[in-house]
C-alpha cells in the first residue's frame, strides 16, 4: 500500500495548489525484496497518482538527485532485469563512485598540511587540494595558492556552493544564523554535534572548539564529496540521507555509531539542514535509523530519552514533519542563508525566510536574540517574532510566517493577513483563489478535508499493478513534480 503521501507534502496550510499529479513514495509490494541501487545507494520506490485515475506502476529511482541529469536511474517495481544488465548496472555503479578512496584522500590532506604557505594550491575549476605532483596537469586551471590554515578551517568559504536546486541546493547560512545556532547549542550544553548536511555549521562549531580549548566535536554527514579532502575520518563521512546510506560502507558507519553512543549517548545532538526540495518520508525514515543507532548504547535506565534534534525546514512542513515527529515543535527563529537571493534577513512582509527549526528540545530552553526581533511570550512561554501576536481565542501566538495573522470566526482560528473568508468554499483563502472544486483536495474523493492518503476509500480505488506495456510513459523524474509544488508553494507565503 502507498505510503503517507511524500510528494503532496507542500500543499500544507490550505492553498490554492494547481497540480495535477503528485509523486509518493511507496512501500515495496513484497518487504523482502531489496530496492536496486545506483550510485547513490538503494533507490527509492515511488508512485505518481493523479487525480482520478487509477492505481499507477510503481518504480525505483534515485534517492538523492532530483534531476536526471545527475542519476537517470530508473526501473520498474516489476521489471525483471537479465543477469548482463544487472551486472553493467554494477559496474557503472562502481564506476560513478567518487576518484578518491577516504583514506586516499586523508593521506593527501595530512600531506598538503605539511607543505609550505608557497606551495599550498587548490584548483577554483577542480574543486580541489593540489599536491605539488598535481600541479602539471592543473597548469591551465583557474588557481588559488597560498592557503592558510584559516582558509582550510572553513571549505565552505573554498569551495563554491552547489546551488543545483534539484540536486544539492546547498543554500549556506548566513554568519548570522550560523552565530546563532552554534551559540545556541554552547549553551544548551551539547558537546558533540552531529551535523547532517550542514558543512558550515559544523565549520563553525570546530572553528570556535579551536578558539575557546571547549572540546566540543563535529561530525558532518554530507553527501558533497569535496568536503572530504578538508576533514579527517573522525569528521567527516560521504553520506546520503535519503536512504541512510555510507559511501566508504561499515567503517563510515562505525564513526557515526561511535560518535553518537560516546558516553552513553550523553551530551550530543542531531542538527540537519536537508535540501528544501526533499520529500519528508524518507528523511524521517533515516533520521529514525540514527535515532535507533543512538538508542542502542543508552543504558537501560535512559531508555525513554529521545535524542535531541534540530530539523531545519520550511515552516510549511509544520504538519508533516509533527507527523512522523509528533513531539516536535516549530520555533519562530527565521533561518538566513548566505547565497539566496530570495531569503536574506533583513527582508520583509513575503520576502522573510521560511526555513525555521523544529525541535523536541522544549522551547521555553530555548532563547531567540531580541536584537533581531524576537521577543518572549509569557503566555505560550516561549520567544515569539516580534509581529507574532498572542491571539486570545485561539490562545497561542498564532503566525507561521513572521506576519501578524488575524484571528477568522467562523474558521476558528488565526490565518494569514493576506487570505479572507470566502462563504462559498466555507474557509479562509486567498482572494484571488478558484471556488470551482476539488482541485486541491483529496485525489480520489475530491474531498477537500483530507488528501488522497487518508481517504476513506483508498482500498476501492486501489487496483493490482498492471502488467508491464510498453506503451506506458516513464514517469519524469520524481521528485520534479514536488519541486514544482514547493515552488508554487513559495509564490503563496
Ligand atoms: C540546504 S543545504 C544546507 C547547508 C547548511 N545551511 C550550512 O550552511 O551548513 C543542504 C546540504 O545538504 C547536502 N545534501 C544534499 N543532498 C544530500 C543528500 N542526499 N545526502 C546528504 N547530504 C545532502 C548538501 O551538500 C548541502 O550541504
Ligand atoms: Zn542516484
Ligand atoms: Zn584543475
Ligand atoms: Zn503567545
Ligand atoms: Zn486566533
Ligand atoms: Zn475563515
Ligand atoms: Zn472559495
Amino acid at each position: 500500500m502507498a505510503a503517507p503521501v511524500g510528494g503532496l507534502e507542500a500543499e500544507e496550510g490550505g492553498g490554492a495548489g494547481r497540480r495535477a499529479s503528485a509523486v509518493e513514495v511507496s512501500a515495496p509490494s513484497d518487504p523482502a525484496a531489496p530496492a536496486p541501487r545506483c550510485p547513490h545507494g538503494p533507490t527509492l520506490l515511488f508512485v505518481k497518482v493523479s487525480q482520478g485515475k487509477e492505481e499507477p506502476r510503481k518504480f525505483y529511482a534515485c534517492s538523492a538527485c532530483r534531476d536526471r541529469k545527475d542519476c537517470n536511474f530508473f526501473q520498474w517495481e516489476d521489471e525483471k532485469l537479465s543477469e548482463a544488465r544487472l551486472a553493467a548496472r554494477e559496474a557503472y555503479n562502481q564506476r560513478h563512485q567518487p576518484p578518491l578512496s577516504r583514506a586516499q584522500c586523508i593521506e593527501r590532506y595530512l600531506s598538503f598540511v605539511q607543505l609550505p604557505l608557497t606551495q599550498r594550491k587548490f584548483c577554483q575549476s577542480c574543486q580541489q587540494l593540489l599536491l605539488p605532483a598535481d600541479w602539471r596537469e592543473h597548469s591551465e586551471h583557474q588557481l588559488l595558492s597560498d592557503i592558510s590554515i584559516t582558509q582550510l578551517r572553513k571549505p565552505s568559504q573554498l569551495l563554491y556552493p552547489l546551488e543545483n536546486k534539484k540536486t544539492h541546493a546547498q543554500f549556506l547560512f548566513a554568519d548570522r544564523s550560523c552565530r546563532f545556532l552554534a551559540g545556541l547549542l554552547a549553551t544548551l550544553g551539547f558537546r558533540r554535534v552531529l551535523c547532517v548536511g550542514t558543512p558550515r555549521l559544523h565549520e563553525q562549531i570546530r572553528l570556535t572548539a579551536a578558539g575557546d580549548r571547549s572540546n566540543t566535536k563535529s561530525l558532518l554527514l554530507d553527501i558533497d564529496f569535496r568536503y572530504s579532502q578538508f576533514y579527517l575520518e573522525d569528521s567527516f563521512c560521504h553520506y546520503n540521507m535519503f536512504n541512510h546510506h555510507f559511501f566508504d560502507g561499515k567503517a563510515a558507519l562505525e564513526v557515526c555509531r561511535a560518535f553518537l553512543q560516546e558516553e552513553e549517548g550523553e551530551g550530543v545532538i542531531m542538527v540537519t539542514d536537508p535540501p528544501f526540495g526533499g520529500l519528508v518520508e524518507p528523511l524521517a525514515i533515516t533520521f529514525k535509523k540514527l535515532i535507533a543507532m543512538w538508542k542502542e548504547g543508552q543504558s537501560q535506565e535512559d531508555s525513554h530519552k529521545e535524542l535531541p534534534i534540530f530539523w531545519i525546514f520550511p515552516y510549511f512542513f509544520e504538519s508533516r514533519i509533527c507527523q512522523f515527529f509528533p513531539s516536535f515543535h516549530m520555533l519562530d527563529y527565521q533561518v538566513d542563508y548566505d547565497n539566496h537571493t530570495l531569503y536574506k534577513h533583513g527582508k520583509t512582509g513575503r520576502k522573510q525566510s521560511p526555513v525555521r527549526i523544529f525541535t523536541n528540545i522544549p522551547p521555553d530552553r530555548i532563547t531567540l536574540p531580541i536584537e533581531e526581533g524576537y521577543r518572549f511570550c509569557s503566555l505560550c512561554q516561549r520567544y515569539v517574532s516580534l509581529e507574532n501576536q498572542h491571539c486570545v481565542h485561539c490562545n497561542s501566538c498564532t503566525s507561521k510566517d513572521g506576519r501578524k495573522w488575524s484571528h477568522c470566526f467562523l474558521c476558528r482560528k488565526c490565518v494569514k493577513p493576506s487570505w479572507i473568508h470566502c462563504s462559498t468554499c466555507n474557509r479562509c483563502a486567498l482572494p484571488d483563489h478558484s471556488c470551482a472544486g476539488p482541485k486541491d483536495g483529496c485525489f480520489i474523493c475530491g474531498a477537500l478535508d483530507h488528501k488522497r492518503s487518508n481517504c476513506p476509500n483508498i482500498g476501492i480505488a486501489k487496483r493490482p499493478n498492471k502488467p508491464v506495456c510498453s506503451t506506458e510513459q516513464v514517469p519524469r523524474q520524481p521528485w520534479l513534480s514536488h519541486t514544482e509544488t514547493l515552488s508554487q508553494n513559495k509564490e503563496r507565503f
